[in-house]
């Protein structure tokens, strides 16, 4: 059984057809990586798929579940979002944060309990983040609170975790800090994920990795190429895609010993 199923998704806003025949699954220890230009209907599909949109059909699946049969918190044990940003005015410390992540398995008016704190600080240290636990989350760096969304939804403890752009507004070091800690998510502790991203290269970085990776290409709100990204990612369905010409650039990845590929854009 797959953990996320999507069949034959189409979806509207009003008489404007945002998404087309949809199909895709994600198995455990899996990620899906959904590239495309903006506007190709990432961010709304990632929306279906968490119920934020109602959908009427059999078309999405959480752990062999319709979606809409699902209640509230049990949703909330079986998929986690991790937002692109994350406004939080109220100074909450970082540990009130992720002990949010706690809140479908605390009972009505209930507190956090001694075993949801430990779990707090286990998945902060499980990021090397524990020394941010009393730090004010709005105060963090970009890079940080990142982190910290992705500590609350480890809080979460489920299987799937769906991210929209991880490392949109991050620097060049930050943005390889979370795809190491998605690697590790995924190869240590066998967690899948679904991340709409801009960035092609992710993809061939979570593959040159060793983690088991596709891609879903979209255009128009349909996934026009699906599979592996050494397989579907190249100069043709790029131009595709996006319209631009680029170049796939084939060399040996140091650390993991494998041909790494690498897509540069060719300025015209
Ligand atoms: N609430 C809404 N009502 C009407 N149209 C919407 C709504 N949200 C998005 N759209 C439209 O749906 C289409 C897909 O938008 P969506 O945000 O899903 O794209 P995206 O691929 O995530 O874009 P980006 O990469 O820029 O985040 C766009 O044409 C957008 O204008």
């Amino acid at each position: 059984m797959q953990l996320l199923e999507v069949n034959d998704l189409s979806f509207t806003y009003g008489n404007h057809e945002v998404l087309k025949n949809i199909d895709l699954s994600i198995g455990a220890g899996e990620v899906l990586c959904i590239l495309g230009p903006n506007g190709c209907g990432k961010t709304t599909l990632l929306d279906c798929i968490l119920g934020v949109h109602r959908l009427a059909g059999l078309q999405v699946y959480l752990n062999g579940q319709l979606l809409q049969n699902i209640n509230v918190k049990e949703k909330a044990k079986l998929v986690s979002y991790i937002p692109q940003k994350h406004k939080e005015s109220f100074p909450y410390r970082v540990k009130e944060i992720v002990v949010m992540g706690r809140a479908p398995y605390i009972s009505g008016f209930g507190a956090p309990k001694k075993e949801d704190q430990e779990i707090v600080y286990n998945v902060l240290k499980s990021l090397n983040i524990e020394a941010f636990a009393e730090k004010i989350y709005s105060r963090l760096s970009g890079g940080e609170a990142q982190l910290v969304m992705i500590a609350r939804a480890l809080a979460q403890e489920t299987d799937l975790l769906v991210m929209d752009e991880p490392t949109a507004a991050l620097d060049f070091k930050n943005e390889g800090i979370i795809l190491s800690n998605i690697i590790k998510l995924v190869k240590d502790q066998n967690k899948s994920i679904l991340m709409a991203t801009h960035f092609p290269n992710h993809a061939f970085q979570l593959e040159s990795y060793g983690v088991s990776v596709k891609v879903a290409m979209m255009k128009d709100g349909e996934i026009k190429y699906y599979g592996k990204p050494s397989e579907v990612i190249n100069e043709k369905t790029i131009q595709d895609i996006y319209g631009v010409k680029t170049q796939i650039i084939r060399y040996n990845n140091k650390k993991t010993k494998v041909v790494q590929h690498s897509i540069v854009s060719t300025l015209e």
